[in-house]
């Protein structure tokens, strides 16, 4: 009797449970993090050879320009006024690749909704960035966006590096709104990331995470990208589909390669 008044009840719950925006219209999805000049833009171009996968990179140019703002600069010139509204901005922007709805069986994503929140968002908080309040306004957003917003994250895809490596490539990268970022900052990154993908103290430990070792360079990190690429089709039971080569005719490649 007990049983199947559970059953009933459990029932009736999933039945009057309202479902999540963009719930059910999301494939397969693959998050790619790290810390800043891990090189998750670099492996994202690796899987464009790749037909069935939507690759989204992190919105950066879209923070850099909002309506001639240039938020990603003021939030590293005037941090403690300008973190907040760039956080809420990354949120929107976060979202809208979260759910864009895509007709291919994966979604490979630079960076997510998690990696602010869990990383950067933490982080500014304890270093004194962000003030109690506005990390509690952030709080609730989250809170109420995992009520009510779908957010599909079945493999996440840690390029994990040294503080010092990172540095040094953000440094010949030489992004002009980083000129300013020091080690110390990279460091405390690297803490969160390691806090939330490998020791789980943060986000969801249900969800796969694949570790590379991201300080290789580009000449040997050949094996790790290879590595990935087998778990991600393996985890999505699908096989690569290859984009068609494009032919270029006997005369033109031979001018092209001369
Ligand atoms: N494995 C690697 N070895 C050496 N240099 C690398 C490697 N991967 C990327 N780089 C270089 O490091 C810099 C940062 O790479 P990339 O932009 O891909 O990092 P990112 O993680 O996307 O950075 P951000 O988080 O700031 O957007 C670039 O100059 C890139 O050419
Ligand atoms: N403060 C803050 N919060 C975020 O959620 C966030 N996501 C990315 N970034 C910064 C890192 C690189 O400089 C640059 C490109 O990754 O943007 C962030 N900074």
């Amino acid at each position: 009797m007990m049983l199947r008044v559970f059953y009933r009840t459990i029932k009736t719950m999933a039945l009057t449970r309202s479902p999540k925006y963009a719930e059910n219209n999301q494939p397969f999805t693959v998050l790619i993090e790290g810390n800043i000049g891990s090189g998750k833009t670099t492996f994202l171009n690796h899987f464009n050879k790749f037909d069935d996968i939507c690759l989204l990179s992190e919105p950066v140019e879209r923070w850099q320009d909002v309506g001639g703002c240039n938020l990603l600069d003021l939030m590293y010139k005037e941090s403690n006024r300008w973190a907040m509204p760039f956080q809420t901005y990354v949120t929107l922007t976060m979202l809208e690749m979260h759910t864009k709805p895509t007709d291919k069986s994966v979604k490979i994503m630079e960076r997510s909704l998690f990696s602010s929140r869990y990383c950067f968002v933490e982080n500014m908080y304890a270093n004194g960035t962000l003030h109690k309040g506005m990390y509690q306004i952030l709080q609730d957003w989250y809170r109420f966006i995992e009520k009510s917003i779908h957010i599909q994250a079945d493999l996440i895809v840690y390029l994990r590096t040294s503080p010092e490596v990172v540095f040094e490539r953000m440094k010949t990268r030489a992004r002009s709104e980083e000129s300013c970022v020091p080690l110390k900052y990279l460091e405390e990154l690297h803490v969160s990331h390691e806090d939330w993908l490998v020791h789980r103290k943060r986000g969801n430990p249900n969800t796969p995470v694949l570790i590379l070792n991201a300080d290789l360079d580009l000449e040997n990190i050949g094996s790790e990208y290879k590595r990935s690429e087998d778990s991600i089709f393996k985890a999505s039971i699908r096989e690569p589909i290859m984009r068609e080569p494009i032919y270029v005719s006997p005369s033109k490649r031979e001018r092209l390669s001369s």
